[in-house]
């Protein structure tokens, strides 16, 4: 049976979230084995959960496709949702960086020619490694090499390595383990960027990532009065992640680029924060630099962003990617405590 079909339905999201119609628009990835095209050919594999796709994630995908270019085949990305620590329950938060869609995207970008979402579940768990191998890797995806980082274990009771690998691919195939990366000599994980997002760490996790942290979100209201479409003052509108299960970010002020998501077709339109409106370069949209806030409620987590007013009339959902934290005294007091700590509400006013 394939790995699809064991699926419950509630694994794929459904076709009529926004999300969903965003997959197919960009035909970003595969979703289960089931989708993947028959006869497509040999491939070039990386392997992991590849949560928020950070520097480390990037060596192994960028690893595959130079594999898969020697050996002229395709290279892809595989990767689990949710993340095998929730569904085995280890984790109970499902918090993670970025939604699926989002990770399919990265991983492209860091060199992957397809992606496949292979949904966990604890029948898949319980899958012996070297099953996993022949079933997944050998005939589901032709696999003629795989890359991974040298630590990686997989299959039921994590047995499956870098051994288990080389014996089940056969001795045609290439079997690399990426030695780890490391991050102010700590190895990069999603673990570790997760909790530098929740201390509010912004430098330390651009570093770790490679990129600034991308939250994805829609608008939800427009607290500041809104005249007539125009704003009366700097406005600001509230904007919760698009994704429920987002990992959570320190409250706070931070500095963010915001971006028009998943309309390519944006209309920059009447800019109503005094002439910062988006620009067009090199063919991409680049959004103005607002100040966000990040609040924490019963709710879940919302951001402020001040002088977004043209976000919530012109564009269903953003792309908000932090580039700085904004009480870096604050940030800085509190790496040296160590544990993180609420940060007072100060009322961010767009100059
Ligand atoms: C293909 C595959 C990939 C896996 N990847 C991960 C992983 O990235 N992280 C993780 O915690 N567990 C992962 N697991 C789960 C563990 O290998 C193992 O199944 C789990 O720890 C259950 O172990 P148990 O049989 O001792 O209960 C993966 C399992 C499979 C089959
Ligand atoms: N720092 C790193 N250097 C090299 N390879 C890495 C690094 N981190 C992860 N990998 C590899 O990238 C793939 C995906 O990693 P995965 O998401 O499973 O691990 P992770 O980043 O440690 O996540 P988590 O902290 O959630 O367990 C795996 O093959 C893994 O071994």
């Amino acid at each position: 049976m394939s790995v699809a079909a064991e699926l419950p339905p509630a694994s794929r999201p459904p076709s009529s979230s926004s999300s969903w119609s965003w997959w197919e628009q960009a035909g970003q990835a595969w979703w289960g084995l089931d989708d993947v095209p028959a006869g497509a050919g040999p491939r070039v594999a990386a392997m992991g959960v590849f949560d928020g796709v950070h520097r480390g994630h990037a060596a192994v995908v960028t690893e595959a496709a130079r594999l898969a270019r020697s050996r002229g085949v395709r290279s892809v990305a595989v990767t689990f949702h949710p993340h095998p620590a929730v569904v085995l329950g280890r984790r109970q938060e499902p918090a993670a960086l970025v939604s699926v869609r989002r990770r399919a995207e990265l991983l492209r970008a860091a060199g992957a020619d397809d992606v496949l979402v292979l949904p966990f579940t604890q029948e898949l768990a319980a899958e012996p490694a070297e099953c996993f191998v022949q079933r997944v890797l050998r005939r589901g995806l032709g696999c003629r090499g795989v890359v991974v980082g040298a630590d990686f274990r997989f299959g039921a009771g994590g047995t499956g390595d870098l051994t288990t690998l080389r014996r089940t691919l056969g001795p045609g195939a290439a079997v690399v383990g990426v030695r780890p990366v490391l991050r102010d000599a700590e190895r990069c994980s999603s673990t570790l960027a997760r909790q530098l997002a929740a201390q509010g760490r912004v430098d330390a996790l651009t570093d770790l990532l490679g990129r600034p942290h991308r939250v994805e979100a829609v608008p939800v209201g427009v607290p500041d009065a809104l005249t007539g479409g125009h704003a009366a003052g700097p406005a600001r509108v509230v904007v919760e992640p698009l994704d429920a299960g987002a990992a959570r970010l320190a409250e706070g002020p931070y500095r963010a680029r915001v971006l028009p998501l998943g309309c390519p077709a944006f209309d920059v339109g009447p800019v109503l924060d005094g002439g910062r409106g988006l620009e067009v370069g090199r063919g991409l949209p680049v959004g103005p630099v607002l100040d966000v806030e990040v609040v924490h409620g019963a709710a879940g987590m919302r951001l402020l962003l001040a002088g977004g007013a043209w976000a919530s009339t012109q564009c269903g959902s953003l792309a908000i990617d932090l580039l700085a934290r904004l009480d870096d005294d604050d940030a800085g007091a509190r790496r040296g405590h160590g544990a993180p700590r609420a940060v007072a509400h100060r009322r961010v006013v767009h100059p």
